[in-house]
């Protein structure tokens, strides 16, 4: 006879860690009071419950292959698992409580730099991916069919204006949007065909299509064979406290450039 636990059993066999995403403050205690022989690992916005590991997940993704996809790669930075792990998360799919449990496999290729790109940016979390979300659509879609590139420089805005000037016009001048907004979003992308960068502060708002960014380049260690525009994306990260996210019109590759070096690249079709 097997009964429905010994099923259940079998998601929890011999797992190197349990993840917990999010969990009540009465959920955690029954693990920590439990004295598991398994580590709890606590992946959440916040360490609200207090747990002796923890994890921070920058976005409560809506997603749950997202959410724990992040939370193992946040872990993995943090050399909380490492590859060949084995581990459960314990997720609400619906709003509310715990509701599902799910075993994983940490696996190398996991470690995307999509956490760090995330994770230690200076913009908002929630702005630096509605950027990158709009730059995996245009790479996947192109515009209008047709492969564009396109540069979007995210956060520390004022100082990014400064070692910056204008290639023309700005569409944005004077206007209050903000990335997210499904509407500027495809703004951002018909725009894309103009030369030069975008220019996003770190709460969202487009400040500037069309700028001709100007760094000092020395000190900055990029793949050879790429161009003018992520030369110029990276070498602002390291002049500025921003982020860079470059969508490659020839390769079609979606790059992030940090501190002057390349944190992340992916490409769309993978996402
Ligand atoms: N300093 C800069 N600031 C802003 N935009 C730039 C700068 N240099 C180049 N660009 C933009 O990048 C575009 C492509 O330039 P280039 O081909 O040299 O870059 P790339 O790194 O090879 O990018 P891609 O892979 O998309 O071809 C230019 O047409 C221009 O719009
Ligand atoms: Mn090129």
């Amino acid at each position: 006879m097997v009964a429905l636990s010994d099923l259940l059993d079998d998601v929890v066999a011999d797992v190197d860690a349990l993840f917990v995403f999010s969990p009540s403050g009465s959920f955690y205690e029954r693990f920590a009071d439990a004295d598991l022989d398994t580590p709890v690992v606590v992946v959440a916005p916040e360490n609200a419950v207090d747990a002796e590991t923890y994890i921070e997940l920058p976005l409560e993704f809506k997603n749950v292959r997202d959410r724990i996809r992040f939370g193992v790669e946040g872990a993995m930075e943090a050399d909380v698992v490492e590859e060949g792990d084995v581990i459960a998360c314990s997720v609400a799919v619906f709003d509310g409580d715990q509701d599902a449990v799910i075993r994983v496999r940490v696996e190398e290729k996991m470690r995307s730099g999509i956490y760090d790109l995330f994770a230690n940016s200076r913009a908002d979390p929630s702005v630096i991916r509605d950027v990158f979300e709009v730059a995996i659509e245009l790479g996947k879609k192109g515009q209008k069919g047709k492969p564009v590139g396109a540069l979007f420089v995210v956060g520390d805005a004022g100082k990014v204006m400064n070692k910056s000037r204008p290639l023309s016009y700005n569409p944005f001048e004077k206007s209050h949007v903000h990335v997210g907004d499904p509407i500027v979003n495809v703004m951002l992308k018909e725009f894309s065909r103009l030369d030069g960068a975008f220019i996003i502060s770190d709460s969202g708002k487009i400040v500037s299509a069309y700028r001709y960014l100007e760094p000092a380049a020395e000190g900055v260690d990029i793949p050879k064979g790429l161009g003018a525009r992520h030369m110029s994306g990276a070498a602002i990260t390291r002049d500025t406290n921003t982020t860079s996210i470059v969508l490659s019109e020839s390769d079609g590759l979606v790059r992030a450039f940090k501190g002057g070096k390349m944190i992340l690249e992916i490409d769309p079709e993978d996402y």
